[in-house]
């Protein structure tokens, strides 16, 4: 995935402009921000669902369309109706199957695929529960699931790992890394709280202001690089591994408590 000289811009609002960041095959993209910031929308980009300002974004060496079998998406969680009619493993039999042009596949072999997709986010004790009536973390995990069923080169997930618990945060965050290690997806992973994920991020793309930073960790999670993008001093502490951001601005009701970076450009 490419973006080369993007800009986002709502009326008058540029969320960020001027933004090159390329991510290659296995590589794990952490993209923090404020509330407002722009991480969703630039989900929505990469699905060709938003248009850029200005610039040019590709996915696979291609502009990017909608509906792309090469993209996995774990959308920001909202709660199925509690009369939706499908069962658990019927959600996740649409990932495998769903888009096969009318070809369906043998129904032993999507069976099968379905109990494995079902035990990697453990959900196999209740595949046969109707979703509406599973909690919103059993349903995340569908959706984790269903994104990885058809082993797509770019799994993009926009904040997987709220509503779940702690063990089931770093079931979910493990098995997305290894979609990337193992299968060499790419990921982006928009996220509040880096540290759940930070022994897995490449590189951070922090978006705030308007403005934006691309790096390692360590080059970007630093307190002169987020002071200077928040315009304001803000302290990045470490300890134990994990990352702790102390006095971000009050309008940022963004808290995080994150990783590392690494600076490139950004603004
Ligand atoms: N289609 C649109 N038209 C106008 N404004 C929009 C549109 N889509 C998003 N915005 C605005 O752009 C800003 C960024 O939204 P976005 O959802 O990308 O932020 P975010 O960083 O994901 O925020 P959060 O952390 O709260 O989920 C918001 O202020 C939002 O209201």
């Amino acid at each position: 995935m490419s973006l080369r000289g993007a800009g986002l811009q709502f009326g008058q609002r540029a969320l960020w402009k001027d933004l090159d960041v390329d991510l290659r095959a296995g590589e794990f993209l952490a993209v923090l921000g404020p509330n407002g910031s722009g991480k969703s929308s630039f989900l929505k980009v990469l699905l060709g669902l938003q248009r850029l300002h200005s610039g040019t974004a590709t996915v696979g060496g291609r502009p990017v369309e909608r509906g792309s079998r090469k993209i996995g998406y774990i959308p920001q969680q909202k709660s199925f109706a509690a009369d939706t009619p499908l069962r658990a493993r019927d959600l996740v039999a649409l990932g495998v199957d769903g888009h096969r042009w009318g070809l369906r596949l043998n129904s032993r072999i999507v069976n099968e695929r379905v109990d494995g997709l079902l035990d990697l986010v453990g959900a196999r004790d209740y595949a046969k529960v109707p979703v509406g009536q599973l909690s919103g973390g059993e349903q995340q995990r569908l959706r984790v699931a269903q994104a990885l069923a058809t082993e797509p080169e770019l799994l993009l997930c926009d904040e997987p790992l709220l509503s779940l618990d702690l063990n089931h945060q770093q079931a979910v965050s493990a098995l997305i890394n290894r979609q990337c290690r193992e299968r060499n997806s790419a990921v982006v992973f928009v996220t509040h709280e880096i540290n759940p994920v930070i022994e897995y991020v490449d590189r951070v793309l922090y978006l705030a202001g308007g403005r934006f930073r691309v790096g390692t960790p360590e080059e970007v999670m630093t307190t002169e690089v987020l002071s200077d993008l928040y315009n304001s001093h803000v302290e990045v502490i470490r300890a134990n591994g994990r990352i702790v951001v102390v006095g971000l601005p009050d309008a940022t009701t963004h808290y995080h408590d994150d990783a590392h970076s690494g600076v490139e450009e950004g603004h």
